[in-house]
């Protein structure tokens, strides 16, 4: 399974009221990975969400992953991603099985990506490498870093934070596999855009 091009990620702030027609639009310009990202504790919203975007994801042959939670992506048999205070990878990796897909935030470490990779991660992303209104507070990380991953992980790099069209180019002429986006993809004014924006995205990766 070849993980490269677009990793759109949801915010079910920017995504009120029409959630299920932006991912949609999104999906119809190609996506790679989608994460499912809602740090609410509504569990039932939760569910139907997720299951919603699970059906999908399946119409458009695109990997569903879920954020922070192993208990609703083994549920749902789809992937997670995990922070460095979601838990340990490995249990993760044995309750999902060798198959799923396993992110891993390394921030701006390479010695944490080193270790997820040893852990039994899919991908590794770091981030931030802009100004996010998603998380402003996250750790700044640079292209030098990028550099360095390249020459010694195996794995599929994402990068993430602040990302958009305009200074996604460097990232991926530095190495990165995957382009992880909530802002920069769904703050679009209409479902074209987003459409228009996930195609553009994936363009990135051709040139
Ligand atoms: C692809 C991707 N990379 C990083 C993160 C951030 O994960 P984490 O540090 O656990 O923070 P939250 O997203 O849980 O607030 C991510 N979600 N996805
Ligand atoms: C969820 C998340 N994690 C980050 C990290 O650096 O680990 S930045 C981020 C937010 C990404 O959203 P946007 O594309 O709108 O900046
Ligand atoms: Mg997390």
């Amino acid at each position: 399974m070849k993980l490269r091009g677009l990793y759109a990620i949801t915010d079910s702030q920017l995504l009120a009221g029409k959630f299920l027609s932006y991912v949609e639009a999104a999906l119809e310009g190609g996506v790679t990975l989608l994460q499912y990202r809602d740090k609410s504790s509504d569990e039932a919203r939760r569910l139907r969400e997720a299951e919603a975007l699970r059906d999908l994801c399946e119409r458009y042959k695109t990997h569903l992953i879920i954020n922070d939670d192993a208990e609703l992506a083994a549920r749902l048999n789809v992937g997670v991603h995990l922070g460095q205070t979601d838990g340990p990878l490995m249990p993760v990796r044995a309750l999902l099985g060798r198959q799923a897909i396993i992110g891993s935030t390394c921030h701006a470490q390479l010695e944490l990506a080193e270790q997820a990779a040893k852990e039994g991660a899919s991908y590794v992303a770091f981030g931030r490498f802009f100004n996010s209104n998603t998380k402003p507070g996250a750790p700044a990380c640079s292209l030098d870093l990028l550099d360095q991953a390249r020459g010694k992980l195996h794995l599929p790099i994402c990068a993430i934070g602040g990302i958009t069209l305009d200074n996604a180019t460097p990232l991926v002429a530095h190495g990165v596999d995957l382009l992880a986006v909530v802002h920069g993809l769904f703050g679009a004014e209409n479902t074209a855009e987003v459409t228009r924006r996930a195609r553009a995205f994936n363009e990135l990766f051709k040139s």
